[in-house]
């Protein structure tokens, strides 16, 4: 199973802040590893509403705590870097995603935003355009005095994939544009496969005794992904455009201005696009969409709503990964009825006790699910995390009918039981109090800051539980600590399980003598074993030694010292520069009262827990062998020190005050941000500059009385160049 095993057990407001952190990091991970699959490889693991689920959970999450976003946070990213097999494409202007809604509530505050960063009442005088979202990939195709001279994906939205050559195979996209065209224009949009196309395509698979594809989508991306041209041609692929990049002269002022002109130009544009003013009338719309869906001939997923106006959009502006003027509208998941067959106990890295329920196989909304996450023992007995009843006399038990829902929280969720249906035989469910891989007695703990009992149930046995230590070495190797390229999950598991001492690993260290063990063997060697050949362990052998050489904060989050996650772990060695002075400082905090203690907490963003966690650690023996054996065989490299950036203002406090006349105090305070200051709402010694606008009062007084630097907005503008 490559699925990995993840289920958010608490609620987001719930969440401490080093669950937080903990979850974050383990959300970064996931989804890079699915962004990777659906993006590099058009292969996802997980369906796309447990995708958007994963990320919605992170956002959530990081909206309750804005000052643990990861510097990777997948909140800041788009796509996934593109592949080296086609030439890359830089983007005159970057191909950002779209943010997210998923109710009706949520399409409206959509709209509150636009109006409250802009400044004007909600009176409906902003249009708004709604068109469906095509579930294809996205192309920027740029034309040069009227011919097409490149067609690129979008890659990771700055850098995309040449594939002009496959794009021109696609009939329906002009060649050349009128003499009305400027000099400079990239048309944007979305190629896709018809499902008809879709449809035929497969029949003729299988008449043919060959593999059939999932589904239009990935078909169209892995299509148009092809060396050879020929390849292209033969799928049909089509193009709806819908937004405009680089372009050397207005086209019009609006963005319905500009599909337009595209439509003009001879481009497909979709036929459902059209303009709203108000929110009632937006919803009209995305439900009158949501209705036809099935009856269209290409998949959609959604409907994206976007200001009309080009210069309000530009006033909006963007955040790091998607406009603010734009947001999409996703489709309700489906849900479906099964059983529950079973409930196995999945054992972590942390020694977590995670329930997983096997079902029926069902297809929700057509994709087979067969399992979902149970969450805990809380939630299998009905009961909230803080004690309260959430489905009172709703405690799930194995043959019961189950609803099964893929959106709306991560994975396959079972949102409700069908009392009706239990069968008279059913018991309550009993949760293991053993672990079930090593036998050492599970525990609840109390979590130190609420006082309140903790919801995940955890294995006592530590380095003697094969389920953690195996976990542990799959953390170890894992993409942002030490990132060895042939050493997976499937790996790590059979050389845990080997019984050979000279190729067997058990521990970190263990990775990095396999090599010189091997070649001691004078018996089994790993090339001769299933899987692997010569060749591949070559390989295997180079990758682990390009690691020895390892960055102090990857050596750190390796490590997997409970609540320190990858970003904690860049803390720490920003703060403490080499591996030796860390350690020798984790050590002496050890003592009550010591100033290393006091250090090691003074720094922003680490907590008394996660520090009293990183001593306990070192206070371990059997942790100090391990790491004394790991330090043998690597060299973990100095800590880089933060770069300062080209921004006048990275790195400055800033505080506004009285009130602004070019822009409102919300798109004041995104510009700051985005050039790296922080915006702070009162003034101290920490401020750096107080801008103040006419009406300024005591902030201004006090922000003179400190003899921090003042200007007005212009002053302002100036600094950070207009
Ligand atoms: N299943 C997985 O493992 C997996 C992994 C990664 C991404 N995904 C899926 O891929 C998508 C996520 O990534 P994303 O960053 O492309 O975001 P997105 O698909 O949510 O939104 C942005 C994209 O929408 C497209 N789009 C379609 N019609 C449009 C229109 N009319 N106007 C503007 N844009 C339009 C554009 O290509 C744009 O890049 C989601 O649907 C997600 O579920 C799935
Ligand atoms: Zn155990």
């Amino acid at each position: 199973m490559s699925r990995p095993a993840f289920s958010p057990t608490i609620p987001v407001d719930a969440l401490t802040e080093l669950e937080a952190v903990a979850e974050l990091a383990v959300l970064a991970e996931q989804i890079a590893h699915h962004d990777a699959l659906y993006h590099g490889k058009d292969a996802p693991e997980i369906t796309d509403a447990e995708y958007d689920a994963l990320k919605r959970r992170n956002d959530a999450i990081e909206a309750r705590f804005p000052h643990l976003v990861r510097a990777d946070s997948p909140s800041k990213r788009v796509g996934f870097e593109p592949l080296a097999t086609f030439s890359a494409v830089t983007h005159a202007k970057p191909m950002l995603s779209l943010d997210n809604v998923f109710s009706d509530e949520d399409a409206a505050d959509f709209v509150g935003s636009v109006y409250r960063f802009l400044g004007v009442l909600p009176d409906n005088s902003i249009a708004f355009t709604a068109e469906p979202k095509i579930d294809g990939l996205s192309m920027s195709i740029r034309y040069e005095k009227g011919r097409m001279v490149t067609a690129a994906t979008r890659g990771d939205g700055t850098t995309g994939e040449n594939v002009t050559a496959n794009i021109r195979t696609i009939a329906e996209i002009p060649q050349v544009l009128p003499a009305d065209a400027p000099d400079v224009v990239e048309v944007r949009g979305e190629v896709y496969m018809a499902k008809s196309d879709f449809l035929d395509l497969n029949a003729r698979m299988e008449a043919e005794g060959k593999q059939t594809y999932v589904n239009p989508r990935n078909t169209a991306s892995g299509s148009l992904r092809q060396l050879d041209p020929k390849v292209t041609a033969a799928r049909k692929l089509k193009f709806f455009a819908y937004a405009l990049g680089d372009v050397s002269a207005p086209l019009a002022d609006t963005q319905s201005g500009i599909v337009q002109r595209f439509r003009d130009w001879g481009f497909p544009v979709n036929p459902l696009m059209t303009k709203v003013n108000s929110v009632e009338e937006l919803l009209a719309h995305y439900h009158a969409i949501g209705e036809a869906r099935s009856s269209l001939d290409y998949d959609i997923d959604g409907v994206v709503y976007k200001v009309d106006r080009l210069d309000l959009q530009e006033r909006l502006g963007f955040r790091s990964r998607s406009p603010r003027w734009a947001t999409a509208h996703k489709f309700p998941a489906e849900q479906a009825f099964t059983t529950l067959t079973g409930i196995d106990i999945q054992v972590g890295r942390t020694g977590a006790l995670t329930p997983v329920a096997r079902l029926e196989p069902i297809t929700v909304g057509g994709v087979v699910v067969t399992n979902a996450t149970l969450h805990n023992e809380d939630y299998i007995k009905g009961i909230g995390n803080s004690g309260e009843p959430i489905r009172e006399g709703r405690d799930i038990r194995i043959g019961d009918t189950v609803i099964v829902q893929r959106a709306g929280d991560v994975i396959p969720q079972i949102v409700d039981v069908v009392l009706d249906k239990r069968p008279p035989h059913a018991v309550p469910y009993a949760f293991p109090t053993k672990c079930p891989v090593c036998g050492s007695h599970a525990v609840r703990e109390t979590n130190e800051k609420t006082g309140k009992m903790d919801s995940v149930m955890r294995c006592t046995g530590g380095f003697t539980c094969a389920a953690q230590a195996v976990e542990h070495l799959k953390h170890f190797v894992s993409r942002n600590a030490f990132d060895i390229e042939g050493l997976g999950t499937k790996q790590i598991d059979f050389f845990f399980g080997s019984e050979d001492p000279l190729m067997q690993i058990k521990t970190a260290p263990e990775i990095f003598t396999l090599q010189r063990r091997q070649e001691a063997s004078p018996l089994i060697k790993l090339e001769n074993i299933d899987g692997f050949g010569k060749v591949s362990v070559k390989k295997l052998y180079d990758a682990i030694e390009a690691r020895r050489d390892i960055a102090l904060h990857r050596l750190i989050f390796g490590l997997g010292i409970r609540h320190v996650g990858e970003t904690t772990a860049k803390l720490l060695a920003r703060s403490y520069g080499t591996y030796e002075a860390f350690e020798a400082a984790m050590k002496a905090a050890a003592e009550p009262g010591s100033e290393a203690w006091a250090d090691l907490n003074a720094i922003d963003g680490i907590g008394e827990v996660v520090a009293r966690s990183i001593v306990e650690f070192y206070k371990e023996p059997r942790n100090l062998t391990v790491l004394k054996a790991l330090l043998d065989e690597v060299r973990p490299q100095e800590a880089e020190r933060p770069t300062t950036e080209g921004s006048p203002v990275a790195g400055k406090t800033v505080v506004f005050t009285g009130s602004l006349e070019k822009m409102t105090r919300d798109e004041a305070k995104a510009r700051a941000e985005a050039l790296g200051a922080k915006v702070a709402g009162s003034v101290s010694k920490k401020t750096d500059i107080l801008v103040a606008g006419p009406g300024a009062g005591s902030k201004l007084d006090k922000a003179r009385e400190l003899g921090i630097a003042t200007m007005d907005e212009d002053e302002w503008l100036a600094l950070i160049g207009g």
